[in-house]
C-alpha cells in the first residue's frame, strides 16, 4: 500500500482552490479545455472536483497503457446522479460498476442485441428507414434544389431504428398529431438536457443542499414517465409473443430466467439503447454531411465511388459498405475530427493503479480526451484538417482512433453505429446533389450536449438525382 505522502500523482496544471478544486477552470467545450490544459502539463494530469480525484489522459500511448495493462482496475464507473435517476439506480449497461451483473449484461447484449446475425436480421429495417428518410427529402426536393433543415431527418432516422429493432414499431416523425409519437421525443430531448459529464453536484456535498434538490426532483420525474413509457412498450409486447422484437427476445429469456430477466433489467436495456444508441450515431451523419459540404471534391469523389460499385439501377445497401473504402474513410475522418463522445464515458480506478509511472489511487475518475488523441500532431499529419485520404496512405495515426473507446468497457454498439451511419450518409450521397446555403463555409464548432452536437444545425441545398426518381416511382 503506497501512503498518501509517497504517492505520486499526475501532475496538476495549476493549484487546486479550497473546496472547489478546480472546477472553476471548466469551461465548455470541456475537451478543448482539458486539451489547453495538457498542453501544459502533459499526456496525463490530474484535477480536482470538489472532492473526487479526476486523472485526465490526452495521448494514445497512456490511453492504450490505460485499457492494456490497468483495463480491470479502470472498468469502473463513477456513481452520478444520472446513473441513479435515469440509468435505475445503476444497474443499466452504461453505468452499471464492473463486476457480475455487468458482466452478466454485456455477455447478453453481445449476444441478443450485437451479434452480427441479430444485426443481420434486423438489417432489412434499417434499409427500409433509410429508404424512407430519402422519400421524405425528396418530397421537399424532387424538381429543384431546397433548403432543408437535416438534422431532425437524421434523428428521426436513428430513433425509429433503435424503436423498430426494440419494439417493433416507429415512433418519430410520423406527422404532428401522432401524441405518443411526440411525447416520447420530448421525453428523450428533456433527458438528454440533463446530460452532460455529470452534475457539479456530484463533485460537492455542499451543493446537494442547494439546487440539487430541483435537479433531483427534474430527474426523477422524467425516469418515471420514461419507465412509463417503457413499461407500456413491453407490456403490449407480451400481449402480442412471437413478434422478432428485442423485446420478444427478452421476454422469452424471462420465462425461463424469470429472477433475473426482470422487466426493470429489460427497461434498462431499452433505455441505453435509446439514450447510447441514436444521438451518437445522428450527430456522426450531421458532421460527416457538414464536412463534405466544405470539401464538395471529396462530395464528388464518394458519389463516383458510388455510381461505380452500385450504379444506377438500385439504392446502396448495407452489403455494399465493405466495397466502399472512399465512404469508410469519411465516416473514420469524421470520427477522428468529431468523435461524438470527445471524452468517452468517464471511468473510474477500483483499485490502486500505476499509469504512465504515476499513481492513480482507487476511487479516481479517468477522463480520456479522445478528441485531443484524435487530433495529435505526434500522431497526425495535418491533424485539423479533413482528410479522409489519409487512411488511404495507411498515415501513422490510422489504427490510432479511438472514437469507441477501447477495452472491456468499449462501445458494444460500435458495428450497429457504422452500419448505421455508413448506410446513411451512402444514400444521401447517392441520391442527392447537396450545396451549401451560401458562399460561406459550414461552421464547423461544437455546441453543448451529452453527445457532441454542431452548434448550429446543418442546413443545406439538395436536389434529387435522376436516379432517385426512377428508385422511388418503381
Ligand atoms: C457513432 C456512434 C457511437 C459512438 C461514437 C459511441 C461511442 C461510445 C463510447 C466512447 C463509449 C464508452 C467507452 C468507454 O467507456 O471507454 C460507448 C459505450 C457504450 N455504447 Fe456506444 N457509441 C456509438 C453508438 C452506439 C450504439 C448505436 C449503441 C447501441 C445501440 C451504443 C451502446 C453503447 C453502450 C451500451 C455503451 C456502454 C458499454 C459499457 O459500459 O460496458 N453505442 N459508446
Amino acid at each position: 500500500i503506497v501512503n498518501r505522502e509517497k504517492r505520486k500523482l499526475p501532475p496538476s496544471p495549476v493549484a487546486a482552490f479550497p473546496v472547489i478544486g478546480h472546477l472553476h477552470l471548466l469551461k465548455p467545450p470541456m475537451h478543448r479545455t482539458l486539451q489547453k490544459l495538457s498542453e501544459k502539463s502533459g499526456p496525463i494530469f490530474s484535477l480536482r472536483f470538489g472532492g473526487r480525484l479526476v486523472v485526465v489522459v490526452s495521448s494514445h500511448a497512456v490511453v492504450e497503457e490505460c485499457f492494456t495493462k490497468n483495463d480491470v482496475a479502470l472498468a469502473n464507473r463513477p456513481r452520478t446522479t444520472i446513473g441513479k435517476y435515469i440509468g435505475y439506480n445503476y444497474t443499466v449497461l452504461t453505468g452499471a460498476p464492473y463486476g457480475e451483473h455487468w458482466r452478466n449484461l454485456r455477455r447478453l447484449s453481445t449476444v441478443e442485441i450485437f451479434s452480427s446475425a441479430r444485426l443481420n436480421v434486423f438489417q432489412s429495417i434499417r434499409h427500409d428507414e433509410s429508404k424512407l428518410m430519402l422519400q421524405k427529402l425528396y418530397r421537399k426536393c424532387k424538381s429543384d434544389y431546397a433548403r432543408v433543415e437535416v438534422r431532425p431527418i437524421f434523428s428521426d432516422l436513428t430513433l425509429n431504428n433503435i424503436t423498430r429493432m426494440v419494439a417493433g414499431k416507429r415512433l418519430f416523425g410520423q406527422g404532428e398529431d401522432d401524441e405518443e409519437a411526440r411525447q416520447f421525443q420530448d421525453l428523450i430531448k428533456e433527458i438528454f438536457t440533463y446530460g452532460g459529464i455529470s452534475s457539479p453536484a456530484d463533485f460537492f456535498p455542499l451543493l446537494r443542499w442547494i439546487d440539487y434538490q430541483d435537479f433531483q426532483k427534474n430527474l426523477a420525474r422524467v425516469s418515471g414517465k420514461m419507465d412509463a413509457k417503457l413499461q407500456g412498450l413491453i407490456d403490449e409486447q407480451r400481449r402480442n409473443r412471437g413478434s422478432n422484437t428485442m423485446i420478444d427476445h427478452l421476454l422469452g429469456l424471462q420465462e425461463s430466467q424469470p429472477e433475473y430477466y426482470t422487466d426493470k433489467i429489460i427497461k434498462g436495456i431499452m433505455m441505453v439503447m435509446l439514450l447510447a444508441g441514436t444521438d451518437t450515431s445522428s450527430v456522426t451523419i450531421e458532421w460527416a454531411m457538414s464536412a463534405l459540404l466544405n470539401h464538395p471534391e471529396k462530395l464528388d469523389k464518394a458519389r463516383a465511388e458510388l455510381d461505380h460499385v452500385v450504379g444506377d439501377d438500385r439504392l446502396v445497401n448495407e452489403s455494399d459498405l465493405s466495397k466502399l473504402p472512399y465512404i469508410h474513410n469519411i465516416v473514420s475522418e469524421t470520427m477522428r475530427l468529431f468523435p461524438a463522445t470527445p471524452l468517452l464515458v468517464p471511468h473510474e480506478s477500483s483499485e490502486d493503479c500505476k499509469i504512465a509511472g504515476y499513481d492513480v489511487p482507487k476511487g479516481t475518475i479517468l477522463l480520456v480526451n479522445a478528441w485531443a488523441v484524435h487530433r495529435d500532431p505526434e500522431i497526425w499529419d495535418d491533424p485539423t484538417s479533413f482528410r479522409p485520404e489519409r487512411f488511404e496512405d495507411g498515415e501513422v495515426g490510422t489504427p490510432k482512433l479511438i472514437p469507441f473507446g477501447m477495452g472491456r468497457r468499449s462501445c458494444p454498439g460500435s458495428n450497429l453505429a457504422l452500419r448505421m451511419v455508413g448506410l446513411a450518409l451512402g444514400s444521401l450521397i447517392q441520391c442527392f446533389e447537396w450545396q451549401r446555403i451560401g458562399e460561406e463555409l459550414v461552421d464547423l464548432s461544437e455546441g453543448r450536449g451529452i453527445s457532441m452536437p454542431k452548434a448550429i444545425p446543418l442546413e443545406a441545398r439538395c436536389r434529387a438525382r435522376d436516379l432517385l426518381h426512377k428508385l422511388l416511382t418503381t
